[in-house]
């Protein structure tokens, strides 16, 4: 489907939009009657379960779900992460099941450990999770500790935590919630490592789920958001697994304990690889949430006037409005049409590796890690403006817009930190600098790294700003090569040198995502357009137009420093801008109500599609448990004695 359709047409996901007797969203007992922001720390997780399971049920029911389904149909269904929004405010307890457990069977598992293991995990018969990441490491999962030992004599695996910084922590559901979990381990074969590999572990008994014996297993306590995904602790004491529970897609260890590599050691590090590209689409969605709420009720809530003669107007009348708003319409669909097109170059590059082609891999990492950065940074910004620009009433839980800053700003740092991962792609560049400056060809996206024509003059265009971004990267990553070269050639070694310029290979990198973006989002505009009726083809364009001037304005130092833009042009880009958004205004209800995201999928009283945001707030805030009577007992406990000096 090209993106407007997806935009305008877009079908809800299968799920909601089925008749009514079959819409999950109708199945009002999902919903909590009291506000889970009432309940417990227990409470919460405990209502999470209940609701997941209803939910999974429906989901069986109602989605027909076919054994097999490729991680494509998973990734295009996105969309269940919307609705599983409507039944839960934070993730289900289930998010990693779904999320890693599963495509970590699909990605890392021989062809018999699939058939066996994905129809038990697809039905739920077994709950997973993945987990890699330690108390002591996270982003350097070389330096993991967890140990996989093989034991030829009996053909099991040991694995064993030799110490505390060793127990992995924070996979989602590990807690108490699931019983095998894929487990990222050091392979040691007779005392020798063979590096990072993925165990499915069986973790709790499947009749009484009490945790096996030597497996330790806890819940790492309350978060800044993701309250019910139940992030967990597990250590081993030399638990022993049969030899058939290493994932063996790509190594494989025989019963006499002969290891056999795999094409890369880094085809272990694949499920992140999907993650980060999932990721970005997931962002998408969340800002498409944040936005509808934040620009609905800019268009309900009247407070002061432009002119004095006139009656209180709506917010969204502001400019400054707008410009907070506007910007988080466009930014949706800037990820969600470069998430279609990662989307794409994964599968390309994934089929290709089946063929035994590893050559586009480096690329396909390099912007997965880059857009999944500057998908969620971008996103988490845009969330807490949308949160500030409501208000008060924006910092109630009940807007939904703290909810969903939680889960956005947790993507900066799950599935690679963020900073790690742009100096992951910034590798990538400098290594495609050295090997362009040598004359060899680079990959589509770095090929205009190599870019040696004279800087043009500045256009005010897309096309020149486009460039001018283009112009951006390179000469950051110039400057990097430049910097270290001449560190080096005084004596510093290459890694002090790299880290001595990692701020600048951050800036490089985010800069060569942002030209990828712009690039990305405007050609499939185009694309799409083409097919759309005149006003429509117009109002997109007009959307990336502005998120292009948008960004522009925003890395000005960078333009200047790299491009021939002038002060007029800058000029001429501001008023541009300022035309954008009174152009775009009278669409941004319209634009934001084409997201179509129903009332349950958005859980918020400021954002609701009839607007009854005052009458929602009473009604939310009569919810309080604390109003259930016109006195509290502390009164009678503490105050009043201590009102009259007797505490
Ligand atoms: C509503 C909102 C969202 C909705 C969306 C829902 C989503 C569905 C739910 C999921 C929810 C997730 C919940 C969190 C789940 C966790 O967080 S799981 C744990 C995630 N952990 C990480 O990502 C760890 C991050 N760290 C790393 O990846 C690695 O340490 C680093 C940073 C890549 C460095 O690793 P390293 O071994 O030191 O590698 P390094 O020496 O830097 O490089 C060696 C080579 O390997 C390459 N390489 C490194 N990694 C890779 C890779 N992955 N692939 C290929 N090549 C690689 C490098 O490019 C380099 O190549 P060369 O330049 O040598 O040619
Ligand atoms: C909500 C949530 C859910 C999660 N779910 C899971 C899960 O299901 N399974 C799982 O395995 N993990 C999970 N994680 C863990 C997550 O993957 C790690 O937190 C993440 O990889 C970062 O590692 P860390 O926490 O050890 O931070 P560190 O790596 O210790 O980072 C701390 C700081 O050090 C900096 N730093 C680290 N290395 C470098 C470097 N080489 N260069 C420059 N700066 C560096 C970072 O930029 C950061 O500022 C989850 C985390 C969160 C927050």
């Amino acid at each position: 489907m090209g993106l407007v359709d997806q935009l305008v047409n877009q079908p809800h996901y299968t799920l909601v939009n089925q008749p009514r007797e079959n819409d999950i969203l109708s199945h009002k007992e999902l919903f909590d009657s009291i506000p889970e922001e009432y309940l417990s720390h227990k409470e919460k997780y405990e209502n999470a379960i209940r609701k997941t399971v209803l939910y999974y049920r429906l989901m069986q029911k109602y989605q027909n779900y076919k054994e097999g389904s490729t991680i494509l149909d998973e990734t295009r269904a996105n969309y269940r992460n919307l609705v599983s929004f409507a039944v839960f405010k934070d993730y289900p307890p289930l998010m990693l099941h779904n999320g890693m457990f599963i495509p970590a069977i699909a990605g890392q598992g021989t062809p018999e450990q699939q058939k066996h293991w994905l129809k038990r995990a697809k039905n739920m018969e077994i709950l997973g999770t993945y987990a890699q990441t330690e108390l002591g490491h996270g982003t350097f999962i070389r330096g993991l500790e967890t140990t996989a030992e093989y034991d030829p004599s009996t053909e099991e695996f040991v694995l064993h935590s030799p110490t505390l910084t060793s127990y992995k922590w924070w996979p989602g559901g590990l807690g108490h919630t699931v019983n095998y979990c894929v487990v990222m381990a050091q392979l040691y074969i007779r005392g020798r490592h063979h590096g990072m590999q993925p165990f499915l572990v069986q973790l709790r008994d499947e009749a009484t789920h009490m945790p096996l014996p030597g497996v330790k297993l806890g819940e790492i306590g309350a978060k800044l958001g993701l309250s019910t995904v139940n992030n967990g602790f597990l250590a081993f004491e030399h638990h022993r697994i049969p030899r058939d529970r290493m994932l063996m897609k790509n190594a494989q260890v025989l019963k006499d304990g002969t290891f056999v590599a795999g094409p890369s050691s880094k085809l272990a590090y694949g499920t992140m690889i999907y993650v980060r590209v999932i990721i970005v689409n997931g962002m998408a969605n969340l800002m498409a949430k944040a936005a509808t709420i934040a620009v609905r009720y800019s268009a309900v809530r009247r407070q002061s006037q432009i002119k004095p003669s006139e009656p209180e107007c709506q917010i969204l009348d502001y400019v400054t409005q707008q410009h907070k708003l506007l910007i988080c319409i466009a930014t949706s669909l800037a990820f969600s049409t470069c998430a279609r097109w990662l989307w794409d170059v994964y599968t390309g590059v994934m089929g290709q590796m089946e063929s035994g082609n590893m050559d586009h891999l480096p690329e396909l990492h390099a912007l997965a890690c880059s857009l999944k950065v500057v998908s969620t940074m971008d996103v988490s910004g845009l969330v807490e403006r949308c949160r500030l620009a409501c208000g008060g009433h924006g910092f109630m839980h009940s807007s939904n817009l703290p909810y969903t800053y939680g889960l956005a700003t947790a993507a900066c740092t799950y599935e690679g930190e963020n900073t790690v991962l742009l100096l992951q792609t910034a590798r990538s560049l400098v290594k495609a600098w050295q090997k362009g400056s040598k004359g060899k060809p680079l990959s589509p996206t770095e090929a205009y790294l190599m870019d040696k024509s004279p800087v043009p003059k500045w256009e005010n265009t897309l096309d020149g700003i486009i460039a001018g971004f283009r112009r951006v990267s390179a000469g950051k990553v110039q400057d990097c090569v430049s910097k270290i070269d001449k560190l080096v050639k005084m004596g510093t070694s290459y890694e002090d040198a790299w880290n001595q310029t990692s701020v600048r290979l951050v800036a490089a990198s985010e800069a060569h995502s942002r030209a990828v973006i712009l690039a990305t989002f405007r050609s499939e505009v185009s694309r799409a357009a083409a097919a759309l009726s005149p006003p429509l083809s117009r109002v997109l364009h007009q959307l990336v137009h502005l998120y292009c001037v948008y960004w522009a304005l925003e890395r000005l130092g960078d333009l200047l420093l790299y491009t021939s833009i002038a002060e007029r042009d800058v000029q001429e880009l501001q008023q541009q801008y300022e035309d954008l958004l009174q152009k775009i205004r009278p669409n941004a209800v319209g634009l934001v109500d084409a997201f179509d995201l129903r009332d349950e999928i958005l859980n918020s009283t400021l954002g609701a599609y009839d607007g009854r945001v005052y009458e929602r707030l009473m009604e939310e805030a009569l919810k309080s448990p604390l109003n259930a009577e016109p006195v509290n007992q502390s009164f009678h406990q503490y105050l009043k004695p201590f009102m009259h000096g007797k505490l």
